[in-house]
């Protein structure tokens, strides 16, 4: 897999311009929702996969006032200035903001954005998920997004999940915020092991840095190492070996996979520091456009809903409407309502009582191909204020000890 220049500066591609052929691009966020019927062709199904903006009186409210779905995910106005960092000769440089400009089609090559630098795990899935692609380092998880909505990429492959460390919020927010389908997933062995520069020894360390998430899969066995140092967040995990290496850090590790080594020179101090040997992260791949959903092969289905809090029991009745069709839940997940985080309740006898409202992110076992689903959908959406389609995509359903980069495993991958 070879990989290019990696894009940087975030607010750089948030100022710039539309990019052409966003015609192409899907999910009319004013829809009315598909009825979810059968989809029989492509642009019934964009349809079913743009927003499941609710009717007008079904809207969620804020200060009661109805709000679109457009609303309920504006641009990331964040914003923060260049940082162009110089990068080893050999190795591909960060994007700077002139590389966000929308360039031409280049090759039949797929390219894929990924947050993180050459080494990162996320560099690994983009190459489970499309062998032979070109796979574009981005420096943070918002620019992988917009390189996709740019035109820059073709698609992005974002970490969601680990089985140790649990869910990665900041995409789950992104994925609301942002218009992409997601078109596949990927669950990734990870096996992490601490570098440092060569000749270093163990007892020397000082400090052990990584992305946040490989060190809460590492915690315990460092501990167990002995290594009571102090453990320092950074943004990535191969980005934490090529500092090491940059800035000839001697008092410190970095958790990073045995690729990173090899790319920084570093030396692996202990291998497979993981306290699970069975740590997988889950990402999933987006796209502008979705996939039409398939019967002939295991899809999963992903939607993120809010309901207006004056039931107790919506939740229930979500979680039902797929029980009662037997479709199996993978994941829930649940983030802050962030245009209406907190509802207040008045009861004069009582006092106000401060609820926080959520927005429920739901993974299940069915392509939207399915009626099952379609009906589960049709009866959610009687109760909720905000359904939308994150996508339907084919499940990964590749054995846990097969290679990560067989093509045979991976070629059913693509989307
Ligand atoms: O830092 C990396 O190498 C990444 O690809 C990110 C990431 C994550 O966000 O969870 C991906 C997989 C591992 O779980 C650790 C870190």
């Amino acid at each position: 897999m070879e990989a290019p220049a990696a894009i940087r500066n975030t607010a750089a591609a948030l100022s710039l311009p539309a990019p052409r052929a966003r015609a192409g691009r899907l999910g009319g966020t004013r829809r009315q929702p598909c009825a979810a019927a059968s989809c029989s062709s492509r642009g019934d199904w964009q349809t079913a996969c743009a927003i499941l903006c609710s009717n007008s009186n079904n809207k969620p409210k804020v200060n009661g006032q109805s709000q679109t779905t457009e609303e309920l995910a504006p641009a990331d106005s964040s914003s923060s200035s260049s940082d162009l960092v110089p990068a080893p000769s050999n190795l591909p440089r960060p994007l700077s903001i002139s590389d966000l400009s929308p360039a031409p089609m280049h090759g039949s090559q797929l390219r894929v954005a990924y947050q993180g630098v050459p080494g990162a795990y996320s560099e690994a899935a983009a190459g489970k998920a499309y062998p032979g692609c070109e796979a574009i380092p981005c420096d943070q998880f918002e620019v992988a997004f917009q390189a996709v909505e740019l035109w820059i990429a073709d698609r992005a492959v974002l970490p969601v999940e680990n089985s140790l460390g649990g869910s990665i919020h900041r995409n789950y927010d992104l994925l609301l915020r942002h218009r992409l389908h997601i078109v596949g997933e990927v669950q990734l062995p990870v096996h992490h092991c601490l570098l440092a520069l060569p000749g270093v020894r163990r007892e020397l360390l000082g400090r052990v840095i990584s992305h946040p998430q490989a060190l809460a899969q590492c915690e315990h066995t460092l501990t167990r190492m002995g290594l009571n140092v102090a453990r320092e967040a950074h943004d990535d995990t191969a980005g934490a070996a090529e500092h090491i290496a940059a800035n000839s850090l001697r008092d410190t590790a970095a958790i990073a996979s045995a690729r990173a080594a090899e790319l920084y020179g570093l030396a692996v101090l202990a291998d497979g520091i993981q306290d699970d040997a069975g740590n997988v992260t889950r990402f999933v791949m987006l796209a502008r456009e979705p996939i039409i959903p398939r019967t002939d092969r295991p899809f999963k289905t992903s939607i993120v809903l809010a309901h207006d809090g004056e039931g107790t029991s919506v939740l229930f009745k979500v979680l039902s409407a797929f029980a009662f069709r037997d479709i199996s839940l993978t994941k829930i997940e649940s983030r802050p309502h962030r245009h209406r985080p907190i509802r207040l309740v008045d009861d004069a006898n009582v006092g106000t009582a401060k609820h926080f409202e959520y927005m429920f992110y739901i993974d299940f076992q069915a392509s939207m191909a399915d009626v099952r689903a379609q009906n589960a959908l049709a009866e959610i959406q009687e109760f909720t204020s905000f359904l939308r389609v994150l996508g339907s995509y084919p499940m990964d359903m590749t054995p846990w000890d097969s290679a990560p980069y067989t093509s045979s495993a991976a070629s059913n991958q693509q989307a």
